[in-house]
């Protein structure tokens, strides 16, 4: 009213789609190079697995082969009003609307509310998918085309954890639902097959793994999931990467969730598999809050000097870090939330804050502990973690302590990658080994128990 223009910055994490298909060609071909190295035969090499963020969305012309436009991550906020203009068309405006049959809010993090917004923004999109050129896909679609063929018939297909981290897929019937379709005004013709994780999808057609068949895939989440070994109902992990994700395997019947969490299918370990579901809690923001502190902030220059600082003070003598830069995700769901810094006084130093940032990240994860324990009634006894982030034995213990349960970490933690290559391995033509409980690896762990009482229980 004042006639002021206001600059409102927003959150956006976008990504060159054929950036990520060369990281991967580049990876997958100097992986081939250190074998050669070792004197190791590719061809023993017998399949390859994917594990990928999910609910990134990527629209590309299948007659060129050119992405339409840049790949928006999950994190990505700028659908926010997108998200505001659909919830008005629900009849009182619950963003559980939907939860029935997706398992999942309405909320800035699921592909359609992406698409939705690259229909209705990107010049040449509508044109593309009236004239039938254009292809939707998460970032394993897309690859996953690409390695096939792409222009010259590549398979356009997803993994049943993919498509349920959509908000177009039906969770029950396990198929594409047309009326979510319909509520999201997107054209069924773009969506690509879904299929189980862990099968035959098809062979890569270029470089040094030609011929090599892609026979696993899983979100990430899921697949680390897989590589924790939590294959019964009950067992769960928690991934401290970018975000944060505490999975719970919930058997073969959805559970729909009554405390904020999302309701997503765990895994299908092949085509004639049942389907597990997962319950699960996501944190936008864990070791981004780290990387912040270091691009941003500039008051650490790695990320492993976080506990050093952390440690030097042991407490953040009341200074606490809300990250919500993307808003918050479980259980609140609350896309216009945004991140504080409270409690500080004059004694506060960096110190204080990097100890505030690692508590940050343990309370967002004692939040979905909560929300688990409570959807499923039983007391987690103990919490299974892995992901970049547990590279920091200050974080665990300050987790152990923030939990009051034993943190146990495995040997390995880059279990998304396990979880990928066990599904692969596993397919039905490749059989290199099976998912039998007697054949699972075991590892070793490293446990943090905790070294705090909570105050109910001090004597
Ligand atoms: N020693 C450490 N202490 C704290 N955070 C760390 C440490 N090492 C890595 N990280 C954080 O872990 C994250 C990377 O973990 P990773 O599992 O590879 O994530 P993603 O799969 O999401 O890329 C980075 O955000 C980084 O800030
Ligand atoms: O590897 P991250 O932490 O970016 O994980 C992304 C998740 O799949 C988002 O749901």
């Amino acid at each position: 009213p004042s006639g002021r223009k206001f600059m409102i910055c927003i959150e956006l994490h976008r990504e060159d789609p054929k950036e990520i298909l060369q990281t991967v060609f580049d990876c997958m071909e100097k992986a081939c190079e250190k074998l050669k190295q070792q004197k190791i035969n590719l061809g023993l090499l017998k399949a390859i697995g994917i594990s990928n963020q999910r609910e990134t969305t990527i629209i590309w012309d299948k007659t060129t082969g050119e992405p339409l436009y840049n790949a928006i991550l999950w994190l990505d906020v700028r659908t926010q009003s997108t998200v505001e203009q659909l919830i008005k068309k629900i009849p009182g405006k619950n963003k559980n609307y939907l939860q029935e049959k997706t398992g999942l809010p309405l909320s800035t993090y699921f592909s359609a509310v992406k698409l939705r917004w690259i229909l209705d923004n990107v010049p040449g999109v509508k044109v593309a998918v009236k004239e039938g050129r254009a292809l939707f896909g998460t970032v394993d679609t897309w690859l996953i085309w690409c390695l096939t063929g792409g222009q010259n018939n590549g398979v356009h297909c997803t993994d049943v954890t993919n498509a349920s981290r959509t908000m177009l897929f039906n969770i029950n019937t396990l198929e594409w639902d047309p009326e979510l379709c319909e509520f999201f005004e997107v054209p069924m013709s773009v969506l690509p097959e879904v299929k189980s994780s862990s099968e035959i999808y098809g062979k890569v057609k270029l470089g040094s793994l030609a011929d090599v068949p892609i026979s696993g895939c899983l979100g990430d989440q899921n697949s680390a999931l897989v590589g924790q070994m939590c294959f019964s109902p009950g067992q769960s992990k928690n991934t401290y990467g970018t975000g944060c994700f505490l999975l719970c395997n919930t058997g073969k019947k959805p559970i729909i969730s009554k405390h904020g969490l999302l309701t997503t299918v765990a895994y299908q370990m092949g085509k004639k598999e049942p389907v597990f579901y997962a319950l699960e809690g996501s944190v936008a923001i864990g070791g981004l809050l780290i990387r912040w502190l270091r691009d941003n902030l500039r008051i650490i220059s790695t990320a492993s000097e976080i506990e050093k600082f952390a440690a030097s003070v042991g407490s953040s003598y009341g200074c606490y870090f809300v990250p919500a830069f993307s808003g918050l995700y479980a259980p609140y769901w609350d896309a216009s939330a945004r991140g504080i810094i409270c409690g500080i006084t004059q004694f506060t130093n960096r110190n204080h804050i990097a100890f505030a940032a690692l508590e940050a990240v343990c309370f967002q994860s004692r939040e979905l502990l909560d929300a688990m324990n409570e959807d499923s009634g039983i007391k987690m006894s103990t919490l299974k973690v892995d992901g970049g982030m547990t590279n920091s034995n200050v974080l665990m213990q300050l987790q152990a302590d923030i939990l009051s349960i034993p943190v146990v970490k495995p040997s390995l933690i880059e279990t998304s990658s396990l979880g990928a290559a066990m599904a692969a391995g596993a397919a039905e033509g490749i059989g290199v080994w099976n998912l039998h409980p007697d054949n699972l690896a075991v590892f070793r762990w490293q446990q943090f128990e905790p070294q705090i009482q909570p105050i109910g229980q001090i004597q």
